[in-house]
């Protein structure tokens, strides 16, 4: 008898296991950008060290760029306007877990953790991150409908580098940032300072232009782009406004 309750626990056990395995990923809803449109360069930052806490974020199990089917669709057709103009679009971010955001929120209670402050945040204490709209705990992303993007040039790719050389995100002269296939956008990916909000007018005329470029080929298919980072984009209308997932990026 005991026997036969331990069989059948374990086959409930498996059963339950091959049933969560079933579950259609990305869910319902949402689309996998490299299915739709396999041009889009993906340089997903937050999986590798490559990034503002000089490690791996927790919910990143793939390099992937996963959206709101809605969203997704509308960056396709991004890519389409860009690449007449002869640039593609890079992604560094898209659907962010909700572990992804606690994991921030972790890292920036640590103080002593300020491995990459010098190259990502330099003038900007990092208990302020939150406070100056640079990091949100409740953020856009985890709605599936954001994303954090630039423009390269057609045909180029991300470089190899080392993440924790003495860059420095906000220098004017390009060969000291981060090296990126982007074109100059003023200031790094993620670089938390005045000079990443879009419309700093303390930017080269060609890093304005850049900006701008970006701004109009995203607004053209919906998105907005919020004032203090040039590089993120929400969908004005995105299908799930209230809704903070909390699934794994894969
Ligand atoms: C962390 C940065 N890439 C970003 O997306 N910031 C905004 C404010 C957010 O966290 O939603
Ligand atoms: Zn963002």
């Amino acid at each position: 008898m005991a026997y036969s309750r331990i069989t059948l626990g374990i086959l409930l056990l498996v059963q339950m296991a091959a049933c969560s395995n079933d579950e259609p990923y990305p869910p319902e809803g949402f689309s996998s950008i490299a299915e739709l449109d396999a041009s889009i360069e993906l340089d997903i930052r937050y999986i590798g060290n490559n990034n503002f806490l000089g490690r791996p974020v927790a919910g990143y199990e793939g390099a992937a760029c996963i959206l709101s089917t809605p969203a997704a669709s509308a960056l396709v057709q991004v890519q389409r306007s860009a690449n007449e103009q002869g640039y593609s679009l890079k992604i560094y971010d898209c659907f962010r877990p909700q572990q992804a955001v606690d994991n921030f929120v972790r890292w920036a209670a640590d103080a002593d953790d300020v491995v990459m402050k010098a190259s990502m945040y330099p003038s900007v204490p990092k208990e302020e991150l939150f406070s100056r709209g640079y990091i949100a705990e409740r953020s856009g992303h985890s709605r599936g409908s954001t994303v954090d993007l630039t423009l390269v040039p057609l045909g180029t790719h991300q470089p190899q580098l080392d993440p924790f050389a003495p860059w420095d995100c906000r220098a004017s002269d390009e060969a000291l940032r981060f090296p990126d296939n982007s074109i100059d956008m003023g200031t790094s990916y993620d670089c938390f300072d005045v000079l990443s909000h879009t419309a700093h007018p303390a930017i080269s005329a060609q890093a304005m232009a850049n900006r701008l470029l970006l701004k109009e080929l995203m607004e053209a298919a919906g998105f907005e782009n919020y004032e203090n980072e040039w590089w993120h984009y929400t969908l004005q209308d995105e299908p799930f406004p209230d809704t903070f997932f909390d699934f794994p990026v894969r």
